[in-house]
């Protein structure tokens, strides 16, 4: 419960969650107030004193139902849009910390992220909802067991017997329900992991029916029928624990009237009171126990919420919105000194590496497959951070807290890009510039702008590439890096790119690092460098100055 509330009072609100717990003691008690009239009315008739229509009385229970109607009216209300409240800010709150956090930590938490947005907070919400019914039935229930000790504190010392068996049954039960909800939770990220696979990998599965097969008997197969296995026999510890409570009433109430009523010679009225307001104690315990199996998978949900949010809360400095773009003409050079980075695995490490880039600048960067090109320019680029070594921007060194500002001075395609459907991250769209790349990558019977929309993103991988380097360019950054761009390219575009394009991106003193694989065209850089299991080693451009191309 504490971790429900931790997550949910917060966006509740003190004073709104004093508001409905206030309003759900106010209900109970009406609730109260209800029984104790009703006991009173049987009091009466069993007495004989009920012999012709009390209009007060009437009026009396009329006012009552009023109220407790009114109240239980407000209170859900109140829950169904704070609930509502809670999902929304939740969600964007999720979502704001993912956008903040590094890529290196989401990239590791993708199972985790996906399972809390689509799955954890969408349990949290639905068991807001039965959380204040939990606690005015809670009210209730306490209010019946005083009117019980008021009726008859004999038969009350044999209720509280009762319950106190029944909440040690309960909790003797309950550690193993919650962990089965637990493993529950672990097997729907293990769930989402395979389901993400069919879905990425869906065209592989089309045209091998059998892959979709195996994913789907081997891997989904097992975690569904483990997942049933658990959430069945959760929910039926659940389910045990209500009958142990149900039979355990019943048991009350037929020993009460039948036993305990003749044993301590108590009046038939009391008794019939009694058992009357048993019946009202029995429907709120069976409300609490009933909001329990929600809750228990609440309080695991929460626990994976605030798992993440500390998490990503830990990290989240590494992508704030940066205090200032650096502009394009202010850039004048970057210097990469011993730079070094292992991934957390330690299977593979870069560096030293040395580098330097100037204005104006190419360079080309080759190297075997693996050999650490990747991981260099997420290096230098910002995303993953350097174990060691310095990056000097204009002379300056970037300390951790610079690293917003710096990422802002580079464009990037990436070999993984994503292609978004319109000009994200550019405020304003300079309609001559848009136009003049389009004519320049060719795109320009393919593609329109709508505002910042592209008409279409329905193109081929090489299109694609294109449309995704117009869009760097968009952003007028002083750095730009290519991570194999031209490999998707045809012959007649690949050379249009080294040997028109690039030179004219110098021009507009834009320096460019490209990572490529085409030789032909090395000696269109100023500098080349080979890459050699995580070496960045210096090469003689003029060794491939004779190169020919068509
Ligand atoms: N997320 C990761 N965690 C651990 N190791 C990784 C990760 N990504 C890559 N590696 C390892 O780092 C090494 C270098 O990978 P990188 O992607 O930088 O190579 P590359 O030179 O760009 O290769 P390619 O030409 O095939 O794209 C690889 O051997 C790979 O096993």
């Amino acid at each position: 419960m504490k971790q429900i509330l931790y997550l949910i009072s917060p966006v509740f609100g003190r004073s709104r969650l004093i508001r409905y717990i206030l309003l759900g003691i106010f209900a109970g008690a009406c609730s109260f107030a209800f029984i104790t009239a009703i006991t009173r009315f049987i009091d009466l008739a069993i007495n004989g004193s009920l012999t012709r229509i009390e209009p007060r009385y009437l009026l009396l229970c009329a006012a009552i139902i009023l109220l407790l109607i009114g109240a239980r009216r407000a209170l859900t209300l109140g829950i169904i849009q704070s609930s509502q409240q809670l999902f929304r800010t939740l969600r964007q709150e999720i979502l704001a910390r993912i956008l903040n956090s590094g890529y290196q930590q989401l990239t590791e938490r993708r199972n985790h992220i996906n399972t809390a947005i689509l799955r954890d907070v969408y349990v949290l919400t639905e068991a807001s909802m039965s959380i204040i019914q939990f606690f005015t039935a809670l009210v209730m229930g306490v209010g019946c067991l005083i009117y019980l000790a008021v009726i008859s504190i004999w038969l009350f010392a044999v209720t509280i017997a009762v319950v106190v068996t029944g909440v040690v049954v309960y909790s003797l039960n309950n550690q193993t329900n919650s962990q089965r909800f637990n493993q529950g939770r672990v097997l729907e990220d293990r769930f989402m992991e395979y389901f993400n696979a069919i879905l990425n990998g869906f065209k592989e599965i089309n045209m091998d029916p059998r892959k979709g097969n195996d994913i789907y008997e081997h891997k989904i197969g097992p975690v569904n029928n483990e997942s049933y296995e658990n959430n069945v026999a959760a929910h039926t510890g659940f389910l045990n624990n209500q009958m142990i409570g149900q039979v355990l009433f019943y048991l009350l109430i037929a020993t009460v009237l039948l036993v305990f009523s003749i044993i301590l010679h108590i009046k038939a009225g009391s008794v019939v009171s009694f058992v009357f307001t048993l019946l009202y104690l029995l429907s709120s315990i069976e409300t609490v126990l009933g909001a329990l199996p929600s809750l228990t998978r609440a309080k695991v949900a929460a626990i994976h919420i605030k798992d993440l949010q500390t998490k990503l809360a830990g990290e989240s400095t590494e992508n704030r919105l940066p205090a200032r773009y650096i502009l394009k003409d202010e850039f004048k050079s970057l210097e990469i000194a011993d730079l070094c980075y292992s991934y957390h695995n330690g299977a593979f490490k870069i560096g030293p590496v040395n580098m330097e880039i100037r204005k104006g600048e190419t360079i080309f960067i080759y190297g075997g497959n693996g050999s650490g090109k990747t991981t260099f320019i997420h290096n230098i680029t910002g995303i993953r951070t350097p174990s060691e070594g310095q990056l000097i921007l204009n002379g300056t060194p970037v300390t951790a807290a610079d690293l917003p500002e710096y990422k802002t001075a580079f464009a990037v395609v990436f070999s993984d890009f994503y292609l978004f459907d319109e000009l994200v991250g550019v405020p304003e769209v300079d309609a001559s510039k848009w136009a003049y790349y389009l004519r320049l990558f060719e795109l320009e019977d393919k593609i329109k702008i709508e505002g910042r929309h592209f008409s279409t993103t329905s193109l081929s991988t090489g299109q694609r590439k294109r449309l995704a380097l117009i869009a760097a360019l968009m952003e007028n950054k002083p750095l730009l890096v290519l991570d194999e761009w031209a490999a998707d390219q045809d012959p007649y575009f690949r050379k249009k790119f080294y040997t028109e394009i690039i030179p004219l991106l110098k021009k507009e003193g834009i320096s460019t690092i490209a990572i490529t694989h085409d030789d032909k065209y090395y000696h269109t850089a100023d500098k080349l460098y080979k890459m050699d299991y995580g070496n960045l080693i210096r090469e003689d451009i003029n060794t491939y100055a004779d190169s020919s191309f068509p």
